[in-house]
C-alpha cells in the first residue's frame, strides 16, 4: 500500500471535535485522510489494480450471491480503502465497500462499462441519444457550453446564464421591481410548475437558500385548488412584491396552466397586474411562451428542447429561481462540471458515476430487483430523493428496452433523511422484507467553525447525527444489507452541483447497462390523455344534467339513465365518481334511496321536490 504524501495536522475544525471527545484516537495513517477534509493534495493508498484490491477482499462470488457478504473487519477495511473514491478538489467521496460485489462481476461488466463510457461520449458530442423523440441530450453542455455540438448552442447557453445573472441582479437591487408595492422590491417568489419544472427548484431551494434570503421562494406545484390558495393566502398582501415564475418546457402542462389561470385570479382580486410581475421559463413558442409574450410579461427565459425535465435543474428552470434567492448559480455550474469532468474517465474505479451504476446493477441485478433507499443525513438535502424518484424512476422506469424487447425496468427510489428515518421504517430495513440497498449521504461538517457546541462531555448533536449514520450503517450490514455512502464536506452551492451532475451520469451509464432510453417518457402521456377523458365524460354528465333540470319538474337522473344519455353504459363506474365528486363541492345534487346505495342514487341540478322523487 503506498505511503500518504503530504501529511499534514488535522484541520482547526477537527482538531476541535477530536479534542471535545479527548485525546486524539491513534488513527491507521490510512484512515487519518479520510477523517480530515481533503483540502490539501493528498494520495490515498490506492492499490495497483482492482484484482488486487478485489482479491484482498474478495468474497467467493456464490458466498456473496447467497446474501453472506464480508464480515471480516479488516477485509472490510482493506476493501474500503481499495474501493474508497476520492474527488480532493471537491472534497466528495464515495464509498462502495459495502456493496459485495465480486472482482468476477467487476471484470464481467467492464466491456459493458466501456461501451456505456462510449455512448456517453457520444451523447456529449452531440448524438440523438434520445432516439424515441429524435432528440439530443444536452444537459451536460450546460455547465460546460465548449461542448455543444456547435456555437450556436454554445452562445445560447452563454447568452441565457448571461440574462439569467443579470435579471436576479436588477431583481435582488430593486432595478426591476413591482408596480405597486410598499416593499419597493420584489419579496417574494412563487414558481408554478410541476416535475422537473419544480423538483430541481425544490431541492435546492431546501439545500442551499440562506436564512434571510433576497427573495423567499414557495411552489405551486400541483392542481389542488387547497394547495393553491394556501400559497396565496400566505403571500397575502406580499402578493404585490411577488415574482412569479411560471416553468413548463412543454408550455402546456395541465396543472401547471391552472395554477397560472388561479394567481392571476388572485391578481386581479387583488388589483394587480400580473404581466409586470410574471415570468415565463418554456421552449420558445409555446403556449406558455406565446402568452407570456402576448400579454407583455415582465420577462422569458428559454428552455431547450435537448434539456429533460428531470436533468433540468442547471438550465434556467432551476438557474433563474436559485439567483433570486442569492444561491451562487456559478458554483453550483463549477461543481457540476468538475463532476462531469470526473465522470469521463474510462477506467471505471476512477469514475464516481460508474461504480454508482455498477452497485445498482449489483445490487438490484440490473432489473430494478432491489429499492434504493436515499437516506441523506442533513436537513437541508431532504428533498434530494423526492428530487431523485424522477431522476432515477423517470428515466429508468421503462417498459420497452432500445432493441424493442419488453423489460419492464426500474429502480425504485425513496427515503427522506436520517436519523429521523430511523424512527420510521429502518425497522423494515434492519430485520424485514430485504428488497433494498441503502445510499447514505453524509456531510462532514456540522456547523460553521466555531459555532460547535458540547451537548455533553465532548460529544456534539453533529456527532450523534454522524454516530447515527454509522451506526445505522453496521446495524444494516451487519444484517448483509448493503450499502453506498456518498460524503461530502458541506452542503455548498458546489456540492449541490456535482451530486446532481453524479446521479444524472449514473443514471446515464446504468441505463447504456441495461439498453434502454433514459431520455424520454412515454409512460407519462398515458396518464395525461386519461385525465382528459375524465375531464370530457364529466363535461358530458354536466350537459345531460343541464338538460334534464330545464324540465318541469326537474328530471333526476339514475346513473343508468346517466350513462345511457352519454352513451357510455360501461363508464358507469366513473360516472359514479364524477357525480360523487361534483356533488361533493355542490355543483351537483345527489338524492339516494332507501338502500343508500350508490345504485339508488338520483342526480339533479337545482331545486327538486324529493318527495317525490321516491315516491
Ligand atoms: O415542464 P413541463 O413541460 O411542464 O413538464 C413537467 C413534467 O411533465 C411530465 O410529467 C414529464 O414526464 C416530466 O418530465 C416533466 O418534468
Amino acid at each position: 500500500m503506498g505511503s500518504i504524501s503530504g501529511i499534514c495536522s488535522p484541520s482547526p475544525a477537527l482538531r476541535l471535535r477530536l479534542r471535545l471527545r479527548g485525546s486524539l484516537p491513534i488513527l491507521p495513517a490510512s484512515c487519518t485522510r479520510y477523517l480530515r477534509p481533503p483540502r490539501s493534495i493528498v494520495d490515498l493508498p490506492r492499490s495497483s489494480s482492482s484484482s488486487s484490491a478485489a482479491s484482498s477482499s474478495a468474497v467467493p462470488a456464490e458466498k456473496i450471491k447467497n446474501g453472506a457478504v464480508e464480515k471480516d473487519p479488516i477485509k472490510l477495511w482493506h476493501r474500503y480503502v481499495d474501493w474508497l473514491y476520492q474527488h480532493k478538489e471537491l472534497g466528495l467521496f464515495l464509498d462502495v465497500s459495502r456493496i459485495g460485489f465480486t472482482e468476477e462481476f467487476f471484470d464481467q461488466m467492464e466491456p459493458k462499462l466501456q461501451k456505456a463510457f462510449r455512448a456517453m461520449q457520444d451523447l456529449e458530442k452531440g448524438a440523438i441519444a434520445n432516439p424515441d423523440e429524435g432528440r439530443m441530450v444536452g444537459h451536460y453542455w450546460l455547465r460546460n457550453p465548449k461542448l455543444a455540438p456547435n456555437s450556436f448552442l454554445r452562445l445560447q447557453i452563454e447568452n441565457t446564464l448571461d440574462v439569467i445573472c443579470k435579471f436576479a441582479d436588477d431583481v435582488i437591487s430593486a432595478k426591476i421591481k413591482p408596480p405597486s408595492s410598499s416593499a419597493g422590491r420584489f419579496t417574494q417568489v412563487l414558481s408554478v410548475g410541476i416535475g422537473g419544472s419544480a423538483l430541481g427548484p425544490q431541492f435546492v431551494a431546501e439545500a442551499l437558500a440562506p436564512d434571510n434570503p433576497p427573495l423567499k421562494i414557495r411552489f405551486i406545484d400541483n392542481t389542488d385548488p387547497a394547495g393553491i390558495d394556501h400559497q396565496i393566502a400566505q403571500l397575502g398582501p406580499e402578493l404585490a412584491s411577488t415574482l412569479v415564475i411560471v416553468i413548463s418546457k412543454s408550455g402546456g402542462t395541465p396543472e401547471t396552466r391552472n395554477g397560472l389561470l388561479e394567481v392571476q385570479k388572485a391578481f386581479r382580486e387583488a388589483g394587480l397586474d400580473f404581466s409586470k410581475q410574471g415570468v415565463a421559463i418554456t421552449q420558445e413558442n409555446s403556449l406558455l411562451d406565446n402568452t407570456a409574450r402576448i400579454e407583455g410579461w415582465l420577462a422569458r427565459f428559454p428552455m431547450f428542447d435537448w434539456v429533460g425535465g428531470r436533468t433540468s435543474e442547471m438550465s434556467s428552470v432551476g438557474l433563474l429561481p436559485a439567483a433570486l434567492q442569492g444561491i451562487d448559480i456559478k458554483e453550483m455550474l463549477v461543481g457540476a462540471s468538475l463532476m462531469d469532468e470526473a465522470d469521463r474517465t474510462t477506467v471505471v474505479k476512477d469514475n464516481p458515476a460508474a461504480l454508482l451504476a455498477l452497485c445498482w446493477f449489483w445490487a438490484s441485478g440490473g432489473i430494478g430487483s432491489k429499492d434504493m433507499v436515499v437516506l441523506p443525513y442533513k436537513d437541508s438535502l431532504l428533498l434530494f430523493s423526492r428530487y431523485l424518484q424522477q431522476l432515477v424512476m423517470e428515466s429508468l422506469g421503462k417498459e420497452f428496452d432500445l432493441d424493442g424487447n419488453r423489460v419492464n425496468q426500474g429502480l425504485t427510489v425513496y427515503g427522506n433523511k436520517g436519523s429521523t428515518d430511523q424512527h420510521a421504517y429502518i425497522q423494515q430495513l434492519r430485520e424485514g422484507v430485504h428488497n433494498f440497498f441503502v445510499t447514505f449521504i453524509e456531510v462532514l461538517h456540522d456547523r460553521p467553525p466555531g459555532h460547535d457546541w458540547e451537548l455533553e462531555p465532548g460529544v456534539t448533536c453533529g456527532d450523534y447525527l454522524f454516530g447515527m449514520l454509522q451506526g445505522t450503517r453496521s446495524a444494516l450490514y451487519a444484517n448483509d444489507r448493503e450499502s453506498i455512502t456518498v460524503t461530502v464536506q458541506e452542503v455548498t452551492p458546489r456540492s449541490v452541483g456535482a451530486l446532481i451532475a453524479l446521479y444524472e451520469r449514473a443514471v446515464g451509464i446504468y441505463a447504456c447497462l441495461i439498453n434502454i432510453n433514459a431520455y424520454h417518457q412515454p409512460g407519462v402521456e398515458a396518464g395525461k390523455k386519461a385525465a382528459g377523458e375524465v375531464l370530457a365524460l364529466q363535461k358530458r354528465i354536466l350537459a345531460v344534467l343541464n338538460e334534464a333540470s330545464c324540465k318541469e319538474p326537474i328530471e333526476p337522473l339514475s346513473l343508468e339513465e346517466i350513462a345511457e344519455r352519454c352513451h357510455v353504459p360501461e363508464q358507469i363506474e366513473m360516472i359514479y365518481k364524477i357525480v360523487a365528486h361534483l356533488a361533493a363541492n355542490d355543483r351537483a345534487l345527489i338524492a339516494e334511496g332507501s338502500c343508500g346505495s350508490p345504485r339508488s342514487i338520483k342526480v339533479f341540478l337545482g331545486e327538486c321536490n324529493m318527495d317525490e322523487l321516491y315516491a
